[in-house]
């Protein structure tokens, strides 16, 4: 129960809904299931509505009233129906009298003969539809003890589908619209008993802390096993766990009446995918990191409730410990009325603290969930005050408006594996590119080196054949310069040559003048002439030889000049080259420093790009950092609180509990109202005992057991044993030593009607747990079964059976019980065959074994049961199908819990115990019974041997 609907923040992103149910600003993701059209018990307007924004969210309200049972059908005038239904235009009318009655319309109204489908179909699909797409829901029944809210929230049908209830059609539409590849389905299933949380799935979890977020109202129970689904199977194996661990006892008013309220959490987790186009409220950060592909999950949650039934504690004919649990509930139910009423009068304050019903259900009603109701009445006119009340409470959960909203999420734990994701890959991509890098670089220089060597071995060679060149030459110049001197010096040699030879031809030419001149010398003449002819002869040949010397030398010059000009173009092309390979070399190391650069560029891209993921996988981890100490602190908060809160209740309880006693009177005295006197004659005792008792004072009282006027002493154990039948006055009476007195008594009178009053009081002293101590510890026991066995009155039998059978409902004195012959006395007042004994009998049996199976199962004793050795298991054996039909389910569970112990299994199949399991696993008209009878059979190697 909300106390402000706007208080969405925080993580989660919370959206309001448009009229059709659609979140506003945002478009649907393909994963989410289309809407379907709005179902009639969702879109038509009752009576109570409010204005139209918020007719969407009322909560829906049904009414389905139970076929007459057999006890009804049974009695006549006595049953006759007080209601008259008018399906058709949705409303019935409640008969007063024969001339009063009034008219209420609700959204709908289930007829006896309405089938389970379309119950669901009308009341919960909607719901579970909305759940689907993300809200949160609730359905729930409210009504009187054994009106069918069991029947219609939790029956299994698992062998006959029709009959099936809310729960299991819930998962089988759950489990047919969703891919359990991506999304999830899981259930907590829990129960409220005795104003402590403990969780069906995992029993020894009790005590479980409810803590609400107090930014978002939000509702968890941290301490809850979440089971996640895997098929129908599954659902139907962990439904009976919890059916079997919940309590339940057998009342007037419904043999199997459950004594807790169950509450089942379906928690549901779709995955979305946000795109681009869709405006979401997620925070931008995270769009800007994912652009178009934020990891979102829609998370709801089903709350299907089944009530414990309201009771009037007279009515219900509730014993001992069930009067506590009776106290309980009716407690959290009013809490419960007392909200629904402030939230439909819009009352600025709603007590949502007062119970932990209340604080449970705060979602459902004036919070942020589609809320279906389903009140479940009675035909019968004998309850008519009942119905009318539960009539009321529908009508005004009907003025009760839930704001629903949407509710997504970012999906931190995948985000955050998404961001480790990428930064792995841009971690490893980065790596490689340096690697890459690296190798590259390393090729680089391995060829700039091999380039460099290459010049530099081309610079020496090519500086050392140009020194060679350079060499030959400055070689070749001299030989030039001295062939061209020896040239120089030959023609000049040829000069002086030609010269001597003109000069001789000219002498000779003189002397042949001469000898002209002179005939007669002619002679010497002619010899001088020969001489000088040989000589000029020598001097041609040396002269042409000198020519042909000088032309050999001008050829050499030729080809040392050639040879130069070679030597010259070579160097020349050996220059080239180096200037080729100076180029390349450069053109190299430019592209290798560009390459570097852009390198370099992408390394440091690289690393920004890691700085940023990391900053926002750092501010993520802040994020979830601050969110786990955020829990912390609302964790410490809430247990702070709870300690108040604990310790203010218990004052308030006391109060409470006071006025819930006195308002069902005296007459609630268990074990004294089923005398057969007449209404009229027990109220006006009442009234005498309490006026005797307002004016004489409890000592006085006590004092009069001791009287020795039988009378008077018959008188006073009656007002003792009625004043015992409340709670304020137990404490009292032991206190004063009425408890001395009355066990006193038992031991010391011979009287019936003593023995029959004193065993009813101590029977109403043992519903109180710290009273069963002080009657064992006396020898209670003892004397209790030392009356049964000297009497044959059967309501005496009846007192001390009820006595015995509280006492069996408190495992620390199991052992003292059996040694002081409790048990024997029970099973030996099996023989007066007075029902409502043999009931006492039951019930005794039946709290023994439950308790002790609990003790065996949680490790706090061993060995075989204290019933055996008392014969219990033969005379269960011996009895159990000829018991009438509710007695038989109490012994048949008794049983049952007896075949959960390993331990008992030789005895149980010595005794012939097998085909009674296995008779009780298949026709047993108890569910819980059955389940037991079947887990025994099935798990007990013994009994698995046994059967095979
Ligand atoms: N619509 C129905 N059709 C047939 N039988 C029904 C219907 N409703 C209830 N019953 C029967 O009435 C009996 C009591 O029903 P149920 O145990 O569901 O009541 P309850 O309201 O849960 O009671 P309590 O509050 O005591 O647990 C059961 O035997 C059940 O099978």
């Amino acid at each position: 129960m909300a106390t402000g609907a706007g208080a969405a923040a925080g993580r989660a992103s919370v959206r309001p809904v448009d009229r059709n149910g659609v979140p506003r600003g945002t478009a649907r993701s393909k994963s989410v299931a289309p809407r379907r059209p709005p179902s009639p018990f969702r879109a038509r307007p009752a009576a109570a509505d409010h204005d139209g924004s918020a007719d969407l969210c009322r909560v829906r309200v049904a009414v389905r009233i139970r076929p007459k049972n057999a006890e009804e059908l049974a009695h006549g005038a006595d049953f006759d129906s007080c209601v008259e239904l008018q399906p058709e235009c949705k409303k019935l009318k409640l008969k007063k009298n024969n001339w009063t009655s009034e008219s209420y319309k609700f959204d709908e109204i289930f007829s006896e003969n309405a089938s389970q489908k379309r119950l669901y179909e009308v009341v919960a699909k909607p719901v579970v539809e909305s759940v689907l797409e993300g809200y949160n829901g609730t359905v729930m029944a409210y009504g009187q003890t054994g009106t069918g809210k069991t029947y219609t929230v939790g029956r299994l049908g698992k062998e006959d589908p029709s009959e099936r209830g809310i729960m299991v059609r819930s998962f089988e539409h759950i489990l047919s619209s969703m891919s359990l590849e991506t999304d999830s389905v899981a259930v907590s299933y829990l129960q409220l008993y005795l104003e402590s949380v403990q969780d069906l799935l995992a029993p020894e979890k009790t005590n479980i802390p409810i803590v609400e977020d107090p930014k978002t109202g939000e509702v968890s129970l941290p301490g809850a096993a979440i089971v996640e689904i895997k098929d129908l199977e599954h659902v139907f194996q962990l439904l009976q766990i919890g059916e079997t661990n919940r309590h339940a006892a057998n009342t007037k008013m419904n043999t199997e009446s459950s004594r807790s309220h169950a509450i089942l959490i379906i928690h549901l987790q779709r995955s979305l995918r946000i795109k681009e186009e869709m405006t979401t409220s997620i925070p931008n950060s995270a769009e800007e990191f994912f652009p178009g592909d934020i990891p979102l999950v829609l998370k709801s949650k089903l709350l299907i409730v089944d009530l414990a039934g309201s009771e009037r504690i007279d009515k219900s004919g509730s014993e001992g410990h069930m009067i506590e649990e009776a106290k309980f509930i009716n407690l959290s139910l009013s809490s419960l009325g007392k909200c629904i009423n402030a939230l439909a009068e819009n009352s600025p304050h709603i007590p949502t603290r007062d119970s932990k019903l209340t604080r449970m259900l705060r979602d459902s009603f004036g919070g942020t969930a589609r809320t279906s109701l389903v009140v479940t009445i009675g035909p019968s006119a004998r309850h008519y005050s009942e119905t009318s009340s539960t009539i009321l409470f529908g009508q005004r959960a009907m003025r009760v408006v839930n704001t629903m909203r949407l509710k997504e999420e970012i999906d931190y734990e995948i985000l955050y594996k998404k961001v480790e994701c990428e930064v792995d890959h841009l971690t490893s991509e980065m790596e490689r590119q340096q690697k890459l890098k690296h190798i590259e670089i390393t090729q680089v220089e391995k060829r700039l080196k091999e380039s460099e060597m290459l010049f530099n071995d081309f610079r020496v060679t090519s500086s050392m054949q140009i020194e060679n060149l350079e060499k030959e030459k400055h070689q070749f110049g001299y030989a030039i310069k001295k062939l061209m001197q020896e040239l120089e010096e030959k023609e000049g040699q040829n000069n002086v040559l030609s010269q001597q030879i003109i000069h001789l031809e000219t002498s000779l030419n003189e002397q042949k003048q001469q000898q002209l001149e002179s005939l007669s010398n002619t002679k010497i003449l002619a010899d001088t002439t020969k001489t000088h002819e040989k000589k000029m002869g020598e001097l041609l040949r040396q002269l042409e030889e000198e020519r042909s010397h000088c032309a050999g030398m001008k050829d050499h010059f030729n080809i040392l000049q050639q040879k130069l000009s070679d030597a010259q173009s070579s160097a020349q092309f050996q220059e080239n080259m180096a200037c080729e390979l100076k180029k390349e070399l450069s053109e190299i190391t430019t592209a290798f420093t560009s390459q570097l650069h852009s390198l370099e560029e992408k390394n440091s891209e690289l690393l920004s790009e890691k700085e940023l993921i990391y900053e926002e996988l750092k501010s993520t981890q802040e994020k979830l950092q601050h969110e786990t100490t955020h829990r912390q602190s609302l964790e410490s908060e809430v247990l702070r609180l709870k300690q108040s809160w604990t310790d203010n209740c218990a004052e308030e309880s006391k109060t409470l509990c006071g006025m819930v006693r006195s308002g069902s009177g005296l007459g609630s005295a268990a074990f004294m109202s089923k005398s057969g006197k007449s209404k009229e004659t027990q109220s006006s005792q009442r009234g005498t005992m309490s006026k005797i008792f307002e004016e004489v004072g409890l000592p006085s009282v006590l004092a009069l057991l001791k009287s020795n006027d039988l009378e008077v002493q018959i008188h006073a154990v009656k007002v003792v044993a009625n004043l015992a039948a409340e709670d304020v006055n137990q404490q009292k009476i032991v206190e004063e030593g009425g408890l001395d007195a009355l066990l006193s008594l038992l031991e010391t009178s011979e009287n019936t009607t003593i023995h029959r009053a004193t065993a009813g009081a101590i029977a109403n002293l043992a519903m109180n747990v710290s009273n069963q101590g002080l009657i064992m510890s006396k020898g209670g026991a003892r004397l209790l079964a030392n009356v049964a066995s000297k009497t044959d009155d059967p309501q005496t039998m009846r007192m001390v059976a009820g006595a015995i059978a509280n006492l069996c409902g408190n495992d620390k004195w199991h052992m003292m019980l059996k040694r002081d012959g409790g048990i024997k006395a029970l099973l030996g007042m099996f023989q007066t065959g007075h029902h409502d004994v043999i009931a006492q009998i039951a019930r005794g049996l039946s709290n023994f074994a439950k308790c002790e199976s609990r003790v065996i199962s949680q490790g706090h004793r061993k060995g075989r049961s204290l019933l055996i050795d008392d014969g219990v298991l033969t005379w269960i054996v011996a009895n159990s199908t000829v018991l009438s039909p509710s007695v038989r389910r109490h012994i048949e569970l008794a049983f049952c819990h007896l075949a959960q112990n390993e331990e008992n299994s030789r005895d149980i199949i010595v005794t012939g115990g097998i085909k009674e399991l296995i008779r009780i696993s298949r026709e047993s008209s108890r569910d819980d019974a059955r389940n037991l009878a079947k887990k025994a059979l099935t798990s007990n190697p013994a009994f698995l041997k046994e059967t095979q």
